[in-house]
C-alpha cells in the first residue's frame, strides 16, 4: 500500500530527515516513535506533500507526488498535530468538507453516501450532538475529535495521524485507539501514526518505526522494535523500570 523510500528532508545543510525507508501493507497499524525532534511530523510532512523531500513516497505503485489531491484524498487522509481555524464554520460543516473529495465540486448537491459518511463520523467521535455547535467555540479535545469526523467521512484507505490522542482526555484517548482498530478491520486499509505514548504503540500497533535525530534506528514488527534494547539509548534512560515504577504508585495506591 504505502511504500516510503529513502526520504529525506533538508533544511539548507541541515539533514532533518535522512534516508528513513518503511512500507505499509493492508491491515497493518504502523506506530512513528521517537523522542522530540526526531523527525516524526517532518516525515508526515513529506508523505502529505507539505514540505520539499528527496526519495519516493509510493501509494499502490503510484507516486504521490504526482497524485492529483482529489485521487491522494480518497487513498490516504492525514490529522496534523495542530488545527487553527480562524472562521466560524459549525462542526457538522467542517466534518462535511471531509466529503469534497468525492464531490462534484463544493456547491455539488449531496447523496446518500455523503450523508451516511457524515452522521457515521459524528456518531464515532461524539459529536452528534455538537453538529450545530461552532468550531471555534469549542474545546482543544473537541476540536480534535471534529478535524478526526473530517478525515473519517473523507473515507480514505489510509490514515496519517500526527498525534491523534492529543488534547484528548483518558475516555476519549480509549475511544479513538478502539474506533480506530475497528476501522482498521474493513479489507484494504491501513493506519499510520505518530504516538508518544510507548504503551498505546505497543497496545495498538502491528508495526512500528523508531526514529532519532532523523534517522530509522529500528523498523518491523512492533514486538521487534518496542523493546528496551532499542528504546533505552535512544531515549537515554530504563524505559521499562520507568514505566514500572509509574505502575507501582498505583498499585501501592490501592
Ligand atoms: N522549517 C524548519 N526549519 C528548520 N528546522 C526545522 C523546521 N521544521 C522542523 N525543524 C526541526 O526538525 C526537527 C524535527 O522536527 P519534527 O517536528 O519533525 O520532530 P518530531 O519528532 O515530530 O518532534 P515532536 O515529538 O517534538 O513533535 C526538529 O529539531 C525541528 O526543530
Amino acid at each position: 500500500m504505502l511504500d516510503v523510500k529513502n526520504l529525506t528532508v533538508q533544511y539548507g545543510s541541515l539533514k532533518i530527515v535522512d534516508s528513513v525507508s518503511f512500507s505499509i501493507r493492508p491491515q497493518e497499524w504502523l506506530m512513528v516513535v521517537g523522542p522530540n525532534g526526531a523527525g516524526k511530523s517532518t516525515v508526515v510532512s513529506a508523505i502529505a506533500q507539505g514540505v520539499p523531500y528527496t526519495g519516493s513516497v509510493e501509494i499502490d505503485g503510484q507516486d504521490v507526488a504526482k497524485l492529483r489531491p482529489r485521487d491522494a484524498a480518497r487513498l490516504f487522509g492525514v490529522l496534523t498535530q495542530n488545527h487553527t481555524v480562524g472562521y466560524s464554520f459549525t462542526v457538522e460543516e467542517v466534518v462535511r468538507l471531509g466529503r469534497y473529495a468525492f464531490s462534484e465540486g463544493m456547491f455539488a448537491a449531496r447523496n446518500d453516501e455523503d450523508e451516511r459518511k457524515l452522521e457515521e463520523a459524528l456518531e464515532l467521535t461524539g459529536l452528534t450532538s455538537f453538529r450545530t455547535r461552532s468550531v471555534l467555540t469549542l474545546s482543544g479535545g473537541e476540536l480534535q475529535r471534529t478535524f478526526l469526523a473530517q478525515l473519517l467521512a473523507q473515507n480514505p484507505r489510509l490514515l496519517i495521524l500526527d498525534e491523534p490522542t492529543n488534547h484528548l482526555d483518558l475516555v476519549y484517548q480509549k475511544q479513538i485507539f478502539e474506533l480506530i482498530k475497528e476501522w482498521l478491520k474493513a479489507p484494504g486499509r491501513a493506519v499510520m501514526s505518530v504516538v508518544h505514548d510507548l504503551n498505546l504503540a505497543k497496545a495498538y500497533g502491528t508495526h512500528a518505526v523508531l526514529l532519532d535525530k532523523g534517522c530509522t534506528v529500528s523498523g518491523g514488527r512492533a514486538g521487534d522494535v518496542l523493546t528496551p534494547v532499542h528504546l533505552n539509548p535512544v531515549y537515554n534512560m530504563d524505559v521499562y523500570a520507568w514505566m514500572q515504577q509509574m505502575l507501582s504508585q498505583w498499585r501501592e495506591a490501592q
